[in-house]
């Protein structure tokens, strides 16, 4: 196959008629404008309103609908969905009858997601049915909505300029079948030819497994990378707002940052550990194990080849990327812990079952802390369940940052000298601080309130004063 599989994320789709004129068809010649196949995911901030926010945790639809104290809450919710949709569309499509069929799929599918909750509510007001195990295809079918509204308004964007792009609905709507992710994406590219038309694929694709259930939130990545697994891309393109860079531009600027040039699947889990998801964990297994290129681009800046992720080791050791997390940190203190097993493993057991993420964490003799990423209403939930087990247990959360310094090989760098120096050094205080054996990031905690002094000055002498081969972003 000589076709390319490439997803653009939210961000980027809510300047669509910009990338219509960079990415999509700029001053590319017929022959260069096909073979290419795009994953979208859902215009910037509608997966937020239909499931919760990925940030704040601010509940939308899905959310809502699942603590039902009032049938106008999630109700209301999905109103704001279709204004929400429909303001996204009108930035892009500019010909009439273009926005007359994007307003009339708005609002057949978000009746049709009504009707579908409001049924079940019904029926669940009958003992024999329970909300709560159907909650789970809620998700699923909420979900599916943002990535088939941005598809659609997608392909009709394109059309409209000449481009023979075709709608890829995967997200299963009205559909009867039960299809596993492989049969759902093969069944649905029988028949096309990549060479002459261009499909504009849902980043949501619905099958038996559950796309939310197994990966949740950054599914679009999963369903790309399946798409390039399966149909044997050349190379997979993830197309960002930015160029993937050494400290996110809008904080640390533009001008300071550098474009990465390259790096591995490694960085890219650390990235992903540290929220930034440079790419989703398990996509980038699947690329992996498929033997297929991964590259990250800038989808405003079509002629730079972006950056390449495979699993090679880096030529020097470099820092090469610094970003931050706001985090909770979970504190067991327990006198009579010391010399005893099984603490951590209670803990664990409590963090596994209310789904909680583990950034990291540390121990010594009597304390035992994890650094999460959750919500402060699952850490009073996660703290009465420790305190049950543990009685006599000291419990402590505090809501904190964690900056880490990533690279391939950061040996012989001295990041953890460096960078407590460079915190101090910048009238901060660091917390805590971390760094393994294998040397692939450094942890620094502190206070929310500095992580942004913090990541800068990390920035500015673990890499702008570095003598690095990377170079500078345009
Ligand atoms: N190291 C980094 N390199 C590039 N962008 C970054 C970095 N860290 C944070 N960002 C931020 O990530 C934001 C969203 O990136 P992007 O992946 O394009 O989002 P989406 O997947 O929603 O399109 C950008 O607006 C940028 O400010
Ligand atoms: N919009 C979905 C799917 C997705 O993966 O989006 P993005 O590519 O913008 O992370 C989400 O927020 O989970």
């Amino acid at each position: 196959m000589t076709h390319t599989v490439e997803k653009i994320g939210g961000t980027s789709m809510s300047r669509l008629a910009e990338l219509r004129d960079t990415l999509f068809i700029g001053d590319r010649a017929t022959s260069e404008v096909y073979n290419r196949v795009f994953v979208v995911s859902a215009f910037a901030g509608i997966t937020n309103l239909l499931l919760e926010h990925k940030k704040s945790g601010e509940p939308g639809v899905y959310a809502l609908f699942a603590n039902d104290d009032s049938n106008h809450k999630w109700q209301d919710a999905l109103d704001r969905v279709a204004e929400a949709m429909k303001a996204a569309q009108s930035e892009i499509l500019t010909h009439k009858g273009d926005i007359q069929q994007a307003d009339l799929f708005v609002d057949e599918r978000i009746l049709g997601a009504r009707n579908c909750l409001i049924d079940l509510q019904r029926l669940c007001s009958y003992g024999h049915f329970r909300l709560p195990e159907h909650m789970g295809h809620i998700r699923e079918l909420l979900s599916g909505l943002g990535e088939a509204h941005s598809a659609f308004v997608t392909t009709l964007m394109l059309q409209r300029s000449g481009v023979e792009a075709r709608f890829v609905d995967l997200s299963g709507w009205r559909d009867e079948g039960d299809v596993c992710l492989e049969k759902r994406i093969t069944s649905a590219f029988d028949g096309i030819d990549p060479a002459t038309e261009m499909p504009i694929v849902t980043g949501y694709a619905q099958c038996v497994e559950g796309l939310m259930n197994e990966f949740d939130r950054g599914y679009s990545e999963v369903t790309f990378s399946h798409l390039a697994a399966l149909t044997s891309a050349r190379e997979a393109i993830i197309h960002k707002e930015f160029h993937l860079s050494s400290a996110d531009p809008k904080l640390v600027g533009e001008g300071a940052v550098r474009k990465l040039g390259r790096t591995n699947y490694d960085v890219a889990d650390q990235l992903s550990n540290m929220g930034m998801e440079a790419i989703h964990p398990k996509a980038a297994k699947t690329l992996r194990q498929a033997g297929v290129p991964l590259r990250v681009t800038n989808a405003f800046d079509p002629g730079d080849p972006g950056t390449l992720i495979d699993d090679q080791p880096a030529d020097t050791a470099a820092a090469e990327i610094v970003t931050g997390l706001d985090i909770v940190t979970l504190e067991v203190f327990e006198q009579d812990m010391v010399g005893v097993k099984g603490y951590d493993a209670g803990i664990l057991e409590i963090l596994k079952r209310h789904n909680v993420r583990i950034v990291s964490k540390t121990s010594n003799a009597n304390t035992i802390t994890h650094y999460l990423d959750a919500s402060l209403k699952t850490m009073r939930r996660v703290e009465r369940d420790i305190a049950k087990l543990f009685p006599a247990a000291e419990i402590t959360s505090r809501r904190l940052a964690m900056v880490s310094v990533i690279g391939r090989d950061l040996n012989g760098l001295s990041v953890l000298t460096r960078g407590l120096q460079a915190i101090a050094a910048a009238g901060c205080e660091a917390i805590g601080a971390s760094q393994g054996p294998r040397n692939v990031d450094v942890q620094f905690v502190m206070d929310r309130a500095s992580s942004e002094t913090v990541i800068k000055a990390l920035h500015a002498e673990l890499i702008e004063n570095a003598p690095t081969r990377l170079s500078r972003a345009a």
